[in-house]
């Protein structure tokens, strides 16, 4: 199988080249990431839990689902492309902001990352991709802030980093519905 390769970016997300993916975490350099939040009709949100070998994170609880756009390809097609690879769910998806992080992962590795947020409510239940992800479950905003809160080492950084802004987005979004 051919490498895979993601996008480097500038700090507009402005792309300046391709490199190979574990090489860009290696080296911590900017590049652009999709990461999706899926809600059920109760507003709870879907949690992904990372498969244990993933290259970094694995066993961390997470959102719904993350991955990287392939050269050429769009933030949207990547978002829905990922999400029904990981989880098996295929969903129209919602682009709700952006925000870019540089944050220390496990295994050494750099999560340098201008990344786009895409939402969709759905009750549509997962069918998981082991080599993706090891489990999942619904639980209220409340629920997670709580869970967060008590045991922040279960989680991953970007979503530590990325989960304070959630609540409103998704006040915002539903109301929208
Ligand atoms: C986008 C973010 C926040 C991290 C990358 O996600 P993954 O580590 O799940 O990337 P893929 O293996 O799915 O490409
Ligand atoms: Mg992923
Ligand atoms: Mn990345």
């Amino acid at each position: 199988m051919s490498a895979i390769e993601v996008i480097l970016v500038d700090h507009l997300d402005r792309p300046t080249g391709r490199m190979e993916k574990l090489e860009v975490h290696e080296k911590g350099l900017l590049h652009r990431a999709v990461t999706v939040y899926v809600f059920n009709s109760q507003h709870q949100l879907l949690l992904q839990q990372r498969a244990s070998d993933k290259y970094h994170c694995g066993g961390l609880w997470s959102n719904t689902c993350c991955g990287h756009p392939y050269p050429l390809e769009s933030t949207q097609h990547a978002a829905e492309r990922r999400l029904y690879e990981e989880m098996g769910m295929r969903l129209t998806l919602t682009p709700m902001f952006e925000l870019s992080y540089n944050l220390p992962m496990s295994n050494g590795l750099t999560e340098h990352e201008y990344g786009h947020v895409y939402f969709a409510v759905s009750d549509d239940l997962p069918r998981l991709n082991p080599q993706e992800a090891d489990n999942w479950c619904y639980a209220s905003i409340e629920e997670v802030t709580r869970r967060v809160e008590q045991d922040p080492d279960a989680f991953t950084p970007w979503f530590l980093h990325t989960f304070a802004r959630i609540p409103q987005q998704l006040k915002y979004f539903t109301r929208k519905m």
